[in-house]
């Protein structure tokens, strides 16, 4: 496997492939002052090959990075992670340490589903989605698009949230989110347009 990005977030996406005995050949990054992260080569991204996991927090990053490569995509589970047989994770994506992802629920490409979160049946998450640790996503919750989710924060059964959406950590989401937004509290509100 080869990672995207050498920060912290591939420091857990590390844990997770070595875990899991998968060998990890290099990391990308384009900072030119890192050459090393733990035992791990970092490279140049003039020439990106894969398996790939793009290991960058920022969502619009991430989106950014999958638009311009045309390489071929992993996924990393951790052995600790409970995952239904029938839910569908699609490529890219990385679950977390403890996290759950109950029956029927679909995560798209792309995505983190962080430490301890938990997605349940039925959620539809889309592409480059972060749902933060801790976060509780209950049953048949939508979350569009590029949202982020801030850590140990709430969404009852059955909320939409938007596209390219923020909801602060700690936050308790109990009625739809449109597109764009930043919402924060509990109860969530939001306080501004995120200019997309
Ligand atoms: C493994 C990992 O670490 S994964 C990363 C997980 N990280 C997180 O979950 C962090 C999520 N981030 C947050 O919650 C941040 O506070 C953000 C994104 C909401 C801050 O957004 P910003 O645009 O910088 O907002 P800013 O800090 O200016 O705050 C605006 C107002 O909202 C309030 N506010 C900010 N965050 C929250 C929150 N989570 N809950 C309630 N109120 C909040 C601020 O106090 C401020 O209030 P004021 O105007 O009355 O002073």
């Amino acid at each position: 496997m080869y990672l995207y990005g050498a920060s912290g977030h591939a420091k857990v996406i590390i844990d997770i492939l070595r875990a899991n005995h998968e060998p990890i050949e290099a990391l990308f990054d384009d900072n030119e002052k890192i050459h090393h992260l733990f035992d791990y080569p970092v490279l140049r991204p003039s020439k990106v090959c894969g398996p790939l996991i793009i290991s960058i927090g920022n969502n619009g990053i991430r989106r950014k990075i999958a638009k311009e490569l045309k390489v071929e995509y992993g996924k990393a589970f951790h052995s600790s992670a409970i995952i239904s047989e029938e839910a569908e994770i699609r490529e890219g994506s990385v679950v977390m340490q403890g996290a759950i992802v109950q029956s029927d629920a679909c995560i798209g490409s792309h995505c983190i589903i962080n430490t301890g979160a938990s997605v349940d049946h039925e959620c539809l998450i889309a592409d480059y989605v972060h749902i933060s640790p801790h976060c509780t996503l209950c049953g048949n919750v939508q979350v569009g698009e590029g949202t982020w989710i801030g850590a140990g924060s709430v969404v009852i059964p059955g909320v939409k949230i938007g596209k390219w959406s923020i909801i602060g950590a700690g936050s308790v989401v109990a009625k739809d989110i449109p597109d764009g937004v930043l919402a924060v509290g509990n109860r969530c509100k939001i306080i501004k347009n995120i200019v997309l």
